[in-house]
């Protein structure tokens, strides 16, 4: 039998969104459901501020984070819930990922009223990205494409989409199916066609690093397969020295236990035609995860890619 036994409350630290509301009510769940009281701390992010400029020419993925760090910091929060996509590759000092949760749907879905394909596309038609990768592969499929920039939460893409200012957008399938959105998918791009961002789709528990208690309680949360995989896609992008200024892509899928990883880069310009490069290994530790990423970056590197400094 055992005992019941009083739990200190966790307050999770989140930004406003729908979609970060829903992973974080998501997180609650579940550790509500393990017996803790959980509480949620919402918070505006300079990234949440700044939707005229693209994310590159503003500070990149940090700027999504910081906030809700200083808010652990000073002990006002315990758990910062991020995508993991938009989570820089090395955490500030003080700071560690507790844990990386099940993955969604990894994939880029295709999102638009009149086309169920990027094929039926007309010639020379509009699609909204603001994310260099986006750009860069849309590109590399259809040359003739006009990108266009977009910026905002989900449901902000979703409106300018439905105003007519662009023929299609390109969103993550794992932040339209958590808010229930699925039905505007028209299809989903395989990661041969357009390669996902490193940790597209998966969510990651960042705590302050001296939390061994909190460590312990989110344990239960990971996912391992998922842990390893987002763990050898986000080396590729540490050793990139990857920001939401370089056309970056990461993808792990595995097959038994070997995890295939495929990585593909862009200059800033859209000049130099994409590299890829691919690595696979047998990996059961986060270790051995990074270590087949860190080769995979190597293969980039020789075949051209260049890292940033
Ligand atoms: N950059 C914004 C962002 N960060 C995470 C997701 C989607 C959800 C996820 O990848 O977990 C999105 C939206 C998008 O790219 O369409």
């Amino acid at each position: 039998m055992t005992t019941a036994r009083a739990l200190p409350p966790i307050v999770i630290a989140t930004r406003e969104s729908q979609l970060a509301l829903w992973q974080a009510e998501h997180v609650q769940a579940l550790l509500t459901a393990r017996g803790h009281s959980v509480s949620l701390l919402g918070m505006t992010t300079r990234g949440d501020q700044i939707l005229d400029r693209t994310l590159s020419k503003v500070g990149g993925k940090g700027l999504f984070v910081k906030e809700l760090e200083v808010a652990l910091e000073e002990g006002r929060a315990d758990i910062a819930v991020h995508s993991l996509k938009d989570v820089p590759m090395e955490l500030p000092t003080g700071f560690s990922l507790a844990c990386v949760m099940e993955r969604e749907d990894p994939r880029d879905a295709f999102v638009s009223p009149h086309y169920a394909t990027l094929d039926e596309l007309p010639q020379g038609a509009v699609v909204g990205t603001s994310s260099l990768r986006r750009q860069v592969l849309l590109q590399a499929l259809r040359p003739d494409l006009q990108i266009e920039p977009l910026r905002g939460n989900v449901q902000t893409r979703l409106r300018k989409l439905d105003e007519g200012q662009y023929a299609a957008i390109v969103l993550a399938a794992a932040g339209l199916k958590r808010l229930g959105l699925h039905e505007r998918i028209r299809s989903v791009f395989e990661p041969d066609q357009m390669l996902p961002a490193a940790g597209q789709g998966a969510l990651g528990l960042e705590i302050r690093s001296d939390r061994q208690d909190l460590r312990d309680a989110l344990a239960p949360l990971a996912h391992e397969r998922s842990w390893l995989t987002v763990t050898a896609e986000r080396a590729v992008s540490r050793a990139m020295g990857g920001s939401c200024s370089m056309p970056l892509a990461a993808h792990g899928q595995w097959s038994g236990d070997q995890l295939r990883l495929q990585a593909a880069w862009g200059d800033m310009e859209g000049q130099l035609p994409l590299v890829r490069a691919e690595g696979e290994a047998c990996v059961r530790t986060l270790d051995e995860a990074d270590a087949l990423g860190l080769a995979v970056a190597a293969r980039l590197r020789a075949a051209g890619a260049v890292a940033a400094c």
